[in-house]
This record gives C-alpha cells, sequence and structure tokens, in this order.
C-alpha cells in the first residue's frame, strides 16, 4: 500500500471542509473529547467529503464508530490497540494505521500486521505533553528497517523546512497538526506543504 507524504491531522469536518479540497489526498479526523451523536456527525461529514475529494480519510482513535459509519481506515495508538477488537477491525475490512515511540511498541505493533506504523515525535511537537524524546532522524532510518514493506509515518514538530530530512531517513508520509492549523494563514501553508511533498509523491 502506498501513502500519500502528506498527512493532514485535524479535529473538525470543518477542517476538512477547508483544507481537503485544496487538493489533500490523506487526512486523519483526531478528535478529543465529543459526545457520540456530534461525533458521528463529523465523522458523517468527513467521509463524505473526502468521498467526493478523492482522499483518503482515517479516524483516529474511535474504531468502532468507524465501522458503523463505514470507514475504511482507522489509526490507534498503544492504549487504544490494547483495548481494541483487532479481529473485528479487520472483519469489517478497515485498514489499520499504529502509533510507535520506542521499540517495545514497535513490537507490539508489527504483531498486529498494520498497515502503516507511526513513529513520533521526530521534533519536539507542542500539540501534547510525550513522554518521549524526540525521536531524532537517526531512529526514523532504524524504523525504516524494521517496518518492512509496509509504509512508515513520520510525525511530531514538522513543517516544510524537515521534510526533505525525514523522507530521506526513509519516511513515506509526514503527518502534521500545528505546522498547518495554526498558521495565520492554513489554506496558503496547505499549498506549500502539497508542493514540498509534490517530489515524494
Ligand atoms: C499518524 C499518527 N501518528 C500518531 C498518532 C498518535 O496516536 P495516539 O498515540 O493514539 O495519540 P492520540 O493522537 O490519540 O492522542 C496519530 N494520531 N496519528
Ligand atoms: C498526535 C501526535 N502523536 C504523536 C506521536 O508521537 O505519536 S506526535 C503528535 C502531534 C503532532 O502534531 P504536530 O504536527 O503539531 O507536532
Ligand atoms: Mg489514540
Amino acid at each position: 500500500m502506498k501513502l500519500d507524504p502528506f498527512y493532514l491531522i485535524v479535529d473538525s469536518a470543518e477542517w476538512i471542509a477547508r483544507l481537503v479540497p485544496l487538493g489533500v489526498k490523506l487526512v486523519q479526523l483526531r478528535i478529543k473529547d465529543m459526545e457520540e451523536i456530534a461525533l458521528r456527525a463529523e465523522i458523517s461529514r468527513a467521509k463524505s467529503i473526502c468521498a467526493s475529494a478523492g482522499c483518503t480519510l482515517v479516524i483516529n482513535d474511535y474504531w468502532q464508530l468507524a465501522i458503523e459509519e463505514g470507514c475504511d481506515f482507522v489509526h490507534l495508538g498503544q492504549e487504544d490497540l490494547a483495548e481494541a477488537d483487532l479481529s473485528a477491525i479487520r472483519r469489517a475490512g478497515l485498514r489499520l494505521g499504529l502509533s510507535t515511540h520506542d521499540h517495545s511498541e514497535l513490537a507490539t505493533a508489527l504483531d498486529a500486521n498494520p498497515d502503516y506504523v507511526a513513529l513520533g515525535p521526530v521534533y519536539q511537537t507542542i500539540l501534547k505533553k510525550m513522554r518521549w524524546e524526540p525521536q531524532g532522524l537517526e531512529r526514523l532510518a532504524e524504523w525504516k528497517q524494521c517496518v518492512g514493506p509496509r509504509p512508515l509515518v513520520a510525525i511530531g514538530g514538522l513543517n516544510p523546512e524537515r521534510l526533505a530530512g525525514v523522507f530521506r531517513h526513509g519516511a513515506d508520509s509526514a503527518a502534521v497538526v500545528t505546522d498547518i492549523i495554526c498558521n495565520a494563514d492554513p489554506e496558503a501553508r496547505t499549498r506549500e506543504w502539497l508542493e514540498a511533498t509534490a517530489p515524494w509523491r
């Protein structure tokens, strides 16, 4: 499976409506703390925008809702994975991306035979407090040797200036939150990302 080199992560369907039509081909809906009815509405709207735009939609965390809403890709962290029903996810035909932050998590992730592995935080992130120091580029290169043919996603502190480094060190896709949504002009920044990732598309 090939992943687009630009992996946008946002926390609402409204962001998806704003940014995906610019040409984004891989987006994650990462919503925290929302009640189920509203969450379902967000997923359903995101799904319909992505279907029209030919963009792959990944649902973070909520694998049961993803199945029920007919989505086809979920991202889970290690705590999410520990509580998830992998057989149900596979039975429903969902593709699965998994987070990793150290060797033990990588071993757990590979046991689950995911469709991609994410490594983070490659650089310091301001989005959330993390237990891990920045992994650095050499760690990405090491992960690339371990994950086999499946794509490797780099996440954490990325911006267009850091892309060449992460791709040179083995990342297949670069995931981003704050560099885009906290930018004064998120649409212009999204276009910069699209252009900066074009050589790897
Ligand atoms: C592409 C990608 N990589 C890592 C994460 C982090 O997932 P997780 O560790 O479950 O943390 P939360 O995002 O749920 O806070 C991700 N979402 N996407
Ligand atoms: C959600 C998330 N997960 C990470 C991990 O390392 O698993 S880093 C991260 C935040 C990514 O946001 P930004 O691009 O703003 O740094
Ligand atoms: Mg999670």
